[in-house]
């Protein structure tokens, strides 16, 4: 195991949440809003102080890492990320790279890879402020992707993306999973969650309900008892569909 949280405890927010994570798979986070799916990443990205419990990567504890060593380690997308200033795309790609211990021919490599799998070409001399909620959130990813770090953890990386996007977000993270990375998503969409993730974390008031496969984690009970609604599962060749019903009071 690769990352092994241990009894994590974040006042009134998060309660007592262990896991045990392979280093590699898309796992998906999800629960109602509030459930604390953003204060698990946040914790497990080093962005908050005041938790109690431990968090291991490599049976190391984090907060042994130096911010090298964790800027290395992982990337966090912030569920909204601010970005000020009137900075360009390009701009804003060049600083996210200018921590990263490459070379500047590597540096510029790894913009240009980002620039292409993020569709950027034709925005990167543009203003990050002028453009719509779902081109900054490819911008937003695109920084996250500059330094290839084996633990992601993305905080609705989907929201504002239209649904081409969005799936194809998740076929690179799938894929990019299935390689060498651990990529940990809050997601609200239960069907996306279901087609795409290895596993599923299902959180409730801080509380850790289920975690296992879609199939083990997503169980009707569970949902319910999360969402007050129940799911049913549509699964054909080219993925799943979902449609959640609430259940008719008696
Ligand atoms: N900085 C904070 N200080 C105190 N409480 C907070 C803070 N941030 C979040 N909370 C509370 O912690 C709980 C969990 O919040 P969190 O943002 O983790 O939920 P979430 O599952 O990501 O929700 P959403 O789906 O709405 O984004 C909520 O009740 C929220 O009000």
């Amino acid at each position: 195991m690769m990352l092994e949280l241990n009894r994590v405890t974040v006042e009134a927010r998060l309660k007592a949440v262990s896991l045990k994570l392979p280093s590699t798979g898309l796992i998906g986070v999800i629960g109602a809003n509030g459930a604390g799916k953003s204060t698990l990443l946040k914790a497990i990205a080093g962005q908050l102080h005041d938790f109690t419990g431990e968090i291991f990567w490599q049976d190391k504890s984090l907060t042994q890492f130096t911010p090298r060593q964790r800027r290395q380690l992982l990337s966090w997308l912030p569920q909204s990320p601010t970005i000020v200033g009137r900075l360009t795309v390009l701009e804003i790609l060049k600083i996210g790279a200018v921590n990263l211990d490459l070379s500047s021919q590597q540096r510029q490599q790894r913009i240009a890879t980002v620039v292409r799998d993020f569709e950027l070409t034709l925005l990167t001399q543009r203003c990050y402020q002028e453009l719509s909620g779902g081109e900054q959130r490819r911008v937003q990813l695109a920084v996250c992707f500059l330094n290839e770090a084996p633990l992601m953890l993305l905080d609705e990386p989907t929201s504002g993306l239209d649904i081409g996007h969005a799936l194809k977000l998740l076929q690179d993270l799938r894929s990019k999973a299935s390689q060498d990375h651990l990529i940990l998503v809050a997601i609200h969409d239960l069907a996306l969650a279901a087609q795409f993730c290895d596993q599923i974390v299902l959180l409730d008031e801080g509380h850790l309900i289920s975690f296992g496969t879609p199939n083990e984690a997503m169980q009707n009970q569970h949902i319910s008892s999360c969402f007050g609604i129940e799911l049913e599962w549509f699964c054909t060749d080219n993925g799943v569909a979902i449609l959640p019903f609430t259940k008719p009071k008696i």
